[in-house]
């Protein structure tokens, strides 16, 4: 791999920059290009004590060899108004954006292998008037990809969502027999082109308590859960389920499961950030690029105090250069 991975700062008033900064300080498995304010940048590596010297990502050292632990390429990107550490300004929501889009853009034309994204505040986002629901749906806006699949991974745990950033009254109708289809031929897809699973075994939850109990405590698992996976295995995937959540993570039943899709946000990530949070990582399958995140967000209470874990950050890198190597 000789190309840079772009790590976007993400909200700046937030622990983004921190991790960004505090990660550069350690030697990279590839290049990294920061996608950012230099300026901000440089203020908070003074706010955290950091010696680290900011170089133009224009300078031919960024793009190919890399620099030691130390420096940072920085793609400068500017801030609409000057920050201050913890303190949310829908005016910079627009930079915001800008940092995602310059690095979707250096993905899609190959000047970089990957984009690793800090944490953004998306309620900031929607008070500038920008309606956004999180990097996965702009990222799959952005690129044309009509679904992604949200993945997030801690150790051996990979858990999957078939649905995004909803509200969870929203959730029931969002499940249909062809969103659920897609997600799951997304998911088996990306096992085996991105993580190098030849037959991945799915475990697929129930929406409802017990999966629905037969039907007496709802109907979408016979209705549209177990006919999906009926079809779906009659095409050659291995698909366990729909399965009662609440036993779903106990190790027995996780046993030989390479991934499980859990119905909704709630239902999936608070097993998995029970799991590994500070070390879990988030990504986007199903786009024509490489993203992955950390897994936890903005952190304003720590902002500029060089308290932030900086562990996830380091995770999302190293799997993103993985992922990157499967082309
Ligand atoms: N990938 C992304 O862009 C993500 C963004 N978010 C956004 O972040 C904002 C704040 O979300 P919250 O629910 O408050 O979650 P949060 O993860 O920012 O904070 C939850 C708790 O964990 C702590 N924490 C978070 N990251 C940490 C780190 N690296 N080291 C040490 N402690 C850490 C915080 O101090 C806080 O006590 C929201 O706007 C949310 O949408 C949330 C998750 C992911
Ligand atoms: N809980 C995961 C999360 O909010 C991250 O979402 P995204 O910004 O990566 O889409």
């Amino acid at each position: 791999m000789t190309h840079p991975i772009a790590v976007t700062a993400g909200e700046p008033a937030g622990i983004g920059p921190d991790i960004l900064l505090m990660t550069a300080m350690q030697p990279q498995p590839v290049p990294l290009v920061a996608i950012a304010d230099r300026d901000l940048l440089a203020d908070r590596a003074r706010s955290l004590n950091l010696d680290i010297r900011l170089v133009d990502a224009a300078d031919p050292g960024a793009a190919t060899t890399g620099y030691p632990a130390g420096t940072l390429a920085v793609r400068h990107c500017p801030l609409r108004r000057p920050v201050t550490a913890g303190q949310l300004d829908p005016h910079n929501a627009p930079y915001v954006l800008e940092t995602l889009d310059i690095a979707i853009a250096g993905c899609l034309s190959g000047e970089y292998a990957a984009m690793v994204t800090c944490p953004l505040q998306k309620s900031v986002i929607n008070d500038a008037g920008i309606p956004f629901s999180g990097h996965t749906e702009y990222l799959a806006e952005k690129t044309g990809t009509p679904r992604v699949v949200m993945l997030l991974a801690a150790g051996g745990l990979r858990v999957a969502l078939a649905t995004t950033h909803l509200p969870l009254a929203d959730v029931p109708a969002a499940i249909t027999r062809d969103s659920l289809t897609a997600t799951l031929r997304i998911l088996h897809a990306d096992m085996q082109r991105r993580f190098g699973i030849p037959a991945p075994r799915i475990a697929v939850l129930g929406l409802n308590p017990h999966a629905g109990e037969g039907g007496h405590l709802g109907r979408e698992e016979i209705e549209t859960i177990a006919p999906v996976l009926e079809t779906l295995r009659s095409s050659g995937m291995s698909l366990i389920g729909p399965l009662p959540a609440d036993t779903a993570f106990t190790p027995r039943a996780l046993k030989g499961v390479d991934t499980v899709l859990a119905m909704y946000h709630d239902q999936g990530l608070p097993v998995l950030k029970y799991a590994g949070f500070g070390s879990a990582v988030n990504i986007t399958l199903g786009l024509p690029i490489v993203r992955t995140s950390v897994d936890h967000g903005t952190a304003l209470d720590l902002a500029g105090k060089g308290t932030a874990d900086a562990g996830s950050l380091a995770e999302a890198i190293s799997q993103a250069v993985r992922m990157a190597k499967t082309g």
